[in-house]
């Protein structure tokens, strides 16, 4: 049976983000019903993996155990809800740090579907800037914008071929769920 993987990014999807970063687990607060949608998303047998650039840690902003508390904090309310989180990839590196995992580059897109054992193509890659799109694009994984975080402002510029567009990841696990 084929795995029905979920790939999202973090900041601006799941939880509200801030030019300032999210540098605590106080400023980790999910955005309206994405915690709901990830817990039907995953009853309904959707693997919801992430994957999250953290610059902030480069920058010295947070630590690598403050990032793990807010991804700790996501697990127990989607846990709450009856649902689970599968693996959290994150890359830690500033952008002058030639990493192969920062989006726009596609590494940890990589990371994940060999993780599961799942081919890259067409597989929905859900985020709120053009990086994540042009990761989602260069492994021909499917480009999935939300208008949430910083997705308004990234609907306005030339977008990837074939970029879905979405309001909210509410409206993600609908079309999922229910097509
Ligand atoms: O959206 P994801 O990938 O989950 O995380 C984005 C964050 O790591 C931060 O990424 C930064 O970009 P730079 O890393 O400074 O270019 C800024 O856009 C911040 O506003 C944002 O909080
Ligand atoms: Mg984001
Ligand atoms: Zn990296």
């Amino acid at each position: 049976m084929l795995l029905k993987l979920l790939i999202l990014d973090r900041d601006g999807v799941i939880n509200y983000d801030s030019d300032a970063y999210i540098k605590s687990v106080e400023e980790w607060i999910p955005l309206p019903g994405s915690i709901e949608a990830i817990a039907q998303l995953s009853k309904a047998g959707w693997t919801v993996a992430v994957a999250t650039n953290q610059s902030g840690i480069a920058r010295g902003y947070y630590d690598i155990a403050t990032l793990e508390a807010m991804h700790a904090r996501l697990r127990e309310l989607v846990a709450e809800q009856g649902g689970e989180v599968g693996l959290i990839v994150y890359c830690p590196h500033g952008p002058d740090d030639g990493c192969d995992c920062r989006k726009p580059k596609p590494g940890m897109l990589k990371t994940i579907a060999t993780h599961y054992n799942v081919s890259l193509t067409n597989l929905w890659f859900v985020g709120d800037t053009l990086g994540d799109l042009e990761a989602a694009r260069a492994v021909d994984s499917q480009p999935v914008l939300v208008k949430t975080g910083k997705g308004e402002k990234t609907q306005s510029l030339t977008l990837p071929a074939g970029t879905l567009i979405f309001d909210d990841l509410a409206a993600i696990a609908a079309e999922l769920i229910h097509n």
